[in-house]
């Protein structure tokens, strides 16, 4: 099974060739430049709602990187959020507090409970990250946060979210004005998309009518997979609410004048009583945005600004630094355990390029015997519970190196990771960036190694040119481990060998017993 990353960046390439030329789209041509803010200290931080002063403060926040500064001054005070942002910042820059602290603090002085923002991520594991950070902030000015992600069941899920009218004993009630009662929960919802259908189609009560604010973090990755059509789902529930109350633009002016309509951002309730409603806000964001104008126009951006960090298109973190393994090809597992031996027990997260190599490395490496760290295995083919379990482990330090597919790639923050090991080197600059940004987060210092065979070398470094990274040094790990590991190295592989046929054995078995299982049902029935 190949994986999902890959064919993402496969259909993407053509747009990372044109890295000198200007974006195609007139409004990315003149961005405002993220990299021109300091980290700004919130004594100096323009109309911050005191009470979350104290929220970030208990966060370990004492001052805001940049990129939140930029989204700050672009949304808070006045004229806010006039325009829909799209934001370009590298990984770990702290993109996921640039939206919520703003969206937060424009909701703080809401006083009826419905649902105002929605943020949608293309992960569970990402969107539970995501939910934490406004956990932390939104609780201090009286907003609660829902998750729709599939964690748990959906009627635990519709509990949380939705909140029932308390009945009179003994009244009868018609179910449908009982629908009518039924209010959200929850002030802002974090969500995937296939979760988010789920409620939008089957959950009493689940309403976007209010909605102000929709944030898509993980932009390119959104955009690039349908999913039920969620992005024209939601867009078409939160403008028809628009348009019951107050005529949109569309209804004026005709369609191909696209997303230039009358600006209407009101700071009222949305949609009580009457009142015009505001417009709905879009922030899209990511670590490696996409200029392509067919998959933006998606969107339907109002007037967008576009933010971004220098010149450049893509940006690896400035405190990363980036070195090449050179190995044979079929010793790669025996340098791979050499290296994580020179890395003495760090974190470390090593990427293959398809679940199924994950598991037979993870596998394999797991044959030696007196490994001095705990290898686990995180990919798209081991169950929902069980990957969240190895990364609780992973975060508290239990297991120190994690065999990745690209699942993780995009956004997962864990505190502590020192080195990103590319076990395959990555065909495309955007999954170098996305895996290598696992690392040095926040200002922190972080290494990438890409093993390779020797003339593969090249490749790397024209990948690594489109990022602006002209340094990738050659490091190199001692002959005596990679010495000492080759004579285990042929008995791990028998039994990985004994341990994929039993694998295929135990499949077949399942995949035989099924129809009979389905045979008998049917004859219950
Ligand atoms: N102002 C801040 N001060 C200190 N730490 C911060 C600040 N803002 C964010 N962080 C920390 O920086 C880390 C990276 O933040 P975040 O996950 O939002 O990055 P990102 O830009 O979304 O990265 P990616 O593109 O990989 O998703 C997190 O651990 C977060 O807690």
């Amino acid at each position: 099974m190949k994986d999902f990353a890959m064919e993402e960046e496969l259909a993407t390439e053509q747009e990372t060739t044109k890295k000198n030329k200007l974006p195609v789209i007139p409004w990315m041509r003149d961005p405002i430049d993220i990299s021109l803010c300091d980290s700004c200290p919130f004594d100096s931080l323009p109309f911050i709602d005191p009470r979350l002063e104290v929220a970030l403060q208990n966060m370990g926040i004492t001052s805001l990187f940049p990129v939140q500064l930029a989204v700050w001054q672009e949304t808070i005070g006045p004229g806010s959020f006039e325009r829909d942002l799209c934001i370009n910042s590298p990984t770990g820059s702290g993109k996921t507090l640039a939206y919520a602290l703003p969206i937060v603090q424009m909701l703080s002085t809401r006083t009826i409970k419905c649902l105002r923002a929605l943020v949608v991520l293309p992960t569970r594991d990402l969107a539970v990250q995501v939910k934490e950070v406004f956990a932390a902030l939104a609780p201090a000015v009286g907003l609660s946060v829902g998750l729709a992600v599939g964690q748990s069941s959906i009627a635990d899920e519709i509990a949380e979210l939705i909140k029932k009218p308390k009945l009179d004993a003994g009244i009868f009630y018609d179910s449908e004005d009982f629908s009518q009662e039924l209010r959200s929960s929850v002030d802002i919802l974090v969500a995937t998309p296939g979760r988010l259908m789920d409620h939008i189609h089957n959950t009493k009560g689940f309403t976007l009518e209010h909605l102000c604010y929709l944030v898509v973090d993980e932009t390119d990755r959104l955009l690039r997979e349908a999913y039920q059509s969620w992005l024209p789902t939601v867009l078409q529930m939160a403008y028809s609410s628009n348009q019951s109350l107050f005529p949109s633009a569309d209804d004026i002016i005709p369609p191909t004048f696209g997303s230039l309509k009358t600006i209407r951002s009101f700071g009222v309730e949305r949609g009580f009583k009457g009142r015009p409603h505001p417009r709905l806000v879009k922030m899209v964001l990511s670590a490696t945005l996409t200029q392509d104008p067919s998959k933006l126009a998606q969107l339907d951006l109002h007037h967008p600004l576009f933010l971004t960090t220098g010149q450049r298109r893509y940006q690896l973190p400035e405190q990363l630094k980036s070195f090449q393994v050179v190995c044979k090809s079929k010793l790669k597992p025996i340098y791979l355990l050499a290296l994580l031996g020179t890395l003495q027990g760090e974190k470390c997260i090593v990427f293959t390029s398809s679940v199924e190599s994950t598991h037979r490395l993870c596998t394999l490496l797991n044959f030696f015997d007196d490994l001095k760290f705990k290898i686990k295995e995180y990919s798209r083919l081991q169950r929902q519970s069980i990957r969240s379990k190895t990364l609780r482990a992973f975060r508290a330090g239990e297991v120190e190196v994690l065999i990745s597919s690209d699942a993780m790639t995009r956004g997962m923050d864990v505190e502590g990771v020192k080195n990103v090991i590319n076990y395959d080197m990555p065909a495309f600059i955007k999954t170098y960036i996305h895996r290598a940004g696992r690392t040095a987060r926040a200002g922190q210092t972080g290494r990438c190694f890409t093993l390779l065979h020797k003339d593969e070398g090249k490749k790397l470094k024209k990948l690594l040119q489109k990022a602006d990274n002209e340094s990738c040094p050659v490091y190199s790990v001692p002959s005596e481990s990679v010495e000492s590991l080759l004579p285990m190295y042929n008995s791990a592989l028998e039994r990985l060998k004994e341990s994929v046929t039993s694998e295929m054995y135990r499949k077949r078995k399942v995949n035989i017993k099924s129809p009979n299982v389905i045979k008998t049902k049917q004859k219950a029935v």
